[in-house]
């Protein structure tokens, strides 16, 4: 098959689809890989690596989307539509529920597309997004506690605290892969941790992993109100695969917080976790202050550590590309159900149910497509 790597055109996303490493996967397979030229330098990997791997460097964003299956990192932008044609895979963060238009321009190009977020291992997991959740939750304790910082316009507490003077709060909602990782990072800086998740057995994971150091509650209305109020951090990680990310924090509770707060909302690819975050920001710019709390709701947060995101997304990536490009995606995703899980737009037609029904569109079966 041949795959292109187009270069990332979102505001600082230095990621590229796949490192070099891949790039001799995929061709030791027997199939051609073309990588725009540049891709992948702001991940530190260089056109001649990836010609040495067997790539073929192409000098057009054009040449690049002409394959017949192309990788990508972020979700398209509506300039990259005009690439879009009839029978294309596209393998990508699509984020469709947050994306009308995508979706829209997916569905009258008619585009196979398959989204890295929504393909699903029979035990629930999400092995395409699960290593950018273990970056962006790791980052939002650290790009946290830089805004708790007064010259940042936070209100100026260390989350270690020190002898004498107590700790930062952080609330966490949602456990799962970013608010694990949150948690990790949060509880090696000392801070006084809770986690709020509507799965009481996730909760009860958490507690075995990381003991007293963390504080479980189960999600409800009042719960998260008075941790959230209490707090000098808030990292919002809900998800329902696919669908648009719940509301939990209201614009009431937000009100309630000191200023000088801080949000980070991982979750605004999905539409974010706090009735506040009205707006995605970017590396360029990435807070806002709303209420006296500051926000920070940039959704490609791994775009900032590239070097560690590009080899992790590759890691988990190529060995899905492989059986697409081997086995044709008709196949591929009839012989993996994770695979299928992940087709979100197919032959015209929304093919995840919470897609569908965040933009009030028709759905149809994956399966009765193939
Ligand atoms: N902004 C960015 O750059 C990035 C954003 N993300 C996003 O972060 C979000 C979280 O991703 P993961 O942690 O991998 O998802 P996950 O599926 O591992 O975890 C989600 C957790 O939310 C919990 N949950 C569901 N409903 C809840 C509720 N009502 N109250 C509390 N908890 C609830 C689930 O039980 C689960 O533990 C996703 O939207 C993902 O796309 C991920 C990577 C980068
Ligand atoms: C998950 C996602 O959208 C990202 O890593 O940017």
């Amino acid at each position: 098959m041949k795959i292109g790597v187009p270069k990332e055109i979102m505001n600082s996303e230095n990621r590229v689809a796949i490192a070099p490493s891949g790039v001799l996967t995929l061709i030791s397979a027997g199939h051609e890989v073309f990588v725009e030229t540049g891709a992948g330098l702001g991940s530190s990997f260089t056109d001649d690596q990836y010609a040495e791997a067997g790539a073929m460097i192409v000098s057009s964003a054009d040449e690049a989307w002409g394959q017949e299956m192309v990788m990508k990192v972020k979700e398209p932008l509506p300039e990259e539509y005009k690439y879009f044609y009839e029978g294309l895979i596209l393998f990508t963060y699509l984020h469709l529920a947050n994306e009308p238009g995508l979706t829209k321009a997916l569905i009258e190009h008619k585009v196979i597309g398959i989204a890295y977020e929504t393909v699903q291992l029979p035990n629930g997991s999400l092995p395409l997004l699960t290593p950018m959740s273990e970056v962006a939750g790791r980052m939002a304790t650290q790009v946290g506690a830089q805004y708790l910082e007064k010259p940042k316009g936070g209100k100026g507490v260390l989350l270690s605290g020190i002898p004498g003077v107590k700790r930062g709060k952080v609330t966490i909602i949602g456990g799962g892969g970013v608010g694990t990782n949150a948690a990790k990072i949060a509880i090696g800086l000392g801070a006084d941790v809770t986690i709020i998740d509507l799965n009481p057995e996730r909760l009860r994971q958490l507690d075995d992993l990381f003991g007293a150091s963390v504080n479980t509650l189960i999600s409800n209305s009042l719960n998260i109100s008075e941790s959230v109020v209490e707090s000098d951090l808030v990292i919002g990680s809900v998800l329902i695969p696919g669908a648009k990310a719940p509301q939990l924090v209201t614009e009431e509770m937000v009100k309630k917080m000191k200023d000088g707060s801080v949000i980070v909302d991982v979750a605004i690819d999905q539409g974010g976790n706090f009735e506040t975050s009205d707006r995605i920001t970017t590396h360029d710019n990435p807070t806002y202050v709303k209420h006296g709390v500051v926000h920070y709701t940039v959704a490609n947060m791994p775009g900032a550590v590239p070097r560690t995101s590009t080899i992790g997304l590759t890691n988990v990536t190529v060995p899905y590309a492989l059986q697409l490009a081997n086995k044709g995606y008709k196949k591929a995703c009839i012989d993996n159900q994770a695979l299928l899980k992940g087709i979100n737009t197919l032959d015209g037609y929304v093919t995840f149910k919470a897609v569908a029904e965040a933009h009030g569109v028709k759905y149809s079966e994956a399966q009765s497509l193939l």
